[in-house]
């Protein structure tokens, strides 16, 4: 079964920051395979933008290379790489500054979708959009892309907010969240409003507890001075985490769009409560034999940051009252895993010879690697050994299901940036909700800055510090193996 690809409609995307790293990594590589799979059409152009004194030319070396670094040579077609290359120019572009501007809306054309994705620091998004409506490049149907962070705090992301309201409208600020355009994180909304199965049972009637687990292998590598003002909290939860917490805890929308999930997902951020300093565990990774500490890593001994945390979360409403929501998160972590897991409780009456609290039911969500899902399930063990139960899995691995269509499946980016293309706003995040997602984190952070409270170390390779595995056994439960 392979999956059908509708091409999108023409389109201009200006790529600021063209020649950065986000853009090298992921934008330039993930336009390329829209493009080989059919989905972007010959009239598609790519501008690159930045301050680098470039040609077409070198954008096109610059873009090649890209893809031969970040891209499996079995993914590069040789006629594919040549006409994707011909659909790039680039323009030398100042953001704060006067030149260029007038190029580059010489190089937008009439009649095609028209979209910039401002893959650049986030002081440069006001600067950026101010210029884009000066020079009358950008009209009222252009779209603009942001990246992440999206604020440092409530203040910042309010401030960022309004630098750009200024000059467009919401309809046309995608704000990513590269979460989101994870083929499995759409899933869990297919296999929740898509089937009758689970909606009964999605409540704190039956189930337990749940658990988010996004585990890295990687340490903060050579973006220790970003991660170091950030720290997992605001780099990971803030949005990523919190976002999957909304996909599982918010109420059905009444339609598949925009406004009707994000004004959803809004209100379980608005029902979270603050977290209690008992409910947080806070690490940093010791040196190891994969690379030195975190303290080293970022070149400050005396850093408080942490580059793990996990929490006990609670979501104030009918639904939710008394099921706990565990997140962590972490780097150098004993496996790179990310999965959900929905803990349902024990029947409420065993009539085998079986203790309470086994807690057999478990559909987990598994969003990488072997994107996936898993339903465990009490069955009796097979034999002439009487009534022995077991526990077995009910596995539906996508690359099983779904044979090639499952290895087609598109990155994050590639994915999103369709969506622009497209005008579909639900996999990105409304200002509002951004501004909620602060006004929950700021004040956990504020409470453990003033405790002065310092990250536990871990060894590198482990699931965490210690504490953090407390945080369930105390409650008479313990978290999922992290496997990769
Ligand atoms: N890299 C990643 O994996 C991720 C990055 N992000 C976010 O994406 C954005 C870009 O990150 P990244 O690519 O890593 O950053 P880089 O520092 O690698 O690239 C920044 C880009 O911005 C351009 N630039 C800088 N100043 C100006 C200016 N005044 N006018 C025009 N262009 C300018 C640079 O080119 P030049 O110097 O030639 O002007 C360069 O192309 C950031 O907001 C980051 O937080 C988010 C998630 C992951
Ligand atoms: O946004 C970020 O995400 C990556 C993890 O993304 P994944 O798709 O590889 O799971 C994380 O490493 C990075 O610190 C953070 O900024």
């Amino acid at each position: 079964m392979v999956a059908r690809i509708i091409p999108v409609e023409p389109f201009d995307l200006v790529i600021f920051g063209g020649t950065g790293d986000l853009a090298r990594r992921k934008i330039l590589p993930g336009l390329y395979r829209r493009l080989a799979d059919g989905q972007m059409p010959p009239e598609a152009r790519v501008i690159g933008a930045a301050r680098s004194e470039m040609d077409d030319e070198g954008f096109r070396k610059l873009t090649r290379e890209s893809l031969e670094e970040f891209m499996p040579a079995s993914a590069l077609d040789k006629e594919r790489v040549e006409e994707f290359l011909s659909l790039l120019s680039y323009v030398q572009v100042d953001a704060k500054g006067d030149g260029g501007w007038a190029e580059l809306k010489e190089h937008i054309r009439p009649d095609v979708v028209h979209a910039f994705y401002f893959s650049v620091a986030p002081s440069l998004f006001g600067p950026i959009a101010e210029r884009l409506k000066d020079h009358g490049i950008a009209d009222d149907n252009a779209r603009i892309v942001v990246e992440k962070p999206f604020g440092h705090d409530l203040a910042s992301a309010k401030a960022l907010n309004q630098s750009l309201a200024c000059h467009f409208d919401e309809t046309q600020i995608y704000r990513i969240d590269h979460y989101l355009g994870k083929e499995t994180v759409q899933n869990l909304m297919a296999v929740r409003f898509g089937n009758m199965l689970f909606e009964p049972l999605w409540n704190s009637q039956y189930v337990d507890h749940i658990q988010i687990t996004v585990a890295e292998t990687v340490g903060v590598g050579g973006r220790g001075e970003y991660y170091d003002r950030s720290g997992a909290m605001r780099d990971m939860v803030q949005n990523h985490l919190l976002q999957l917490l909304c996909l599982i805890a918010m109420e059905p929308p009444s339609r598949y769009d925009p406004d009707a999930v994000r004004d959803e997902k809004l209100k379980v951020i608005r029902a979270l409560e603050p977290v209690r300093p008992d409910d947080l565990v806070r690490g940093q990774y010791r040196e190891g034999p994969d690379g030195p500490s975190y303290l080293e890593d970022v070149g400050d001994p005396r850093s408080r940051t942490e580059c793990f945390i996990a929490m006990r979360m609670s979501v104030s409403n009918w639904r939710w009252a008394g099921t706990p929501f565990y997140i962590r998160t972490g780097k150098r972590l004993k496996a790179r895993a990310s999965e959900i897991a929905i803990v349902f409780k024990d029947a409420p009456h065993s009539i085998f010879d079986v203790p309470q609290g086994r807690h057999s039911n478990v559909l987990t969500i598994r969003l990488q690697p072997n994107e996936g899902m898993q339903m465990t399930v009490t069955i009796k063990e097979p034999g002439p050994g009487g009534m022995r139960l077991i526990d077995v899995p009910l596995d539906m691995s996508f690359a099983e299901a779904l044979g090639e269509q499952a290895a087609d499946i598109p990155d994050a980016y590639e994915r999103l940036i369709m969506d622009v293309i497209r005008g579909n706003q639900t996999l990105f995040m409304r200002g509002d909700e951004v501004e909620a997602a602060w006004a929950w984190t700021d004040p956990v952070i504020a409470d453990w800055e003033a405790r002065g409270h310092v990250p536990s170390p871990y060894e590198q390779g482990s699931s965490g510090p210690d504490d953090a595995l407390m945080l369930l056994h105390r409650d008479g439960r313990r978290w999922r193996e992290i496997r990769p």
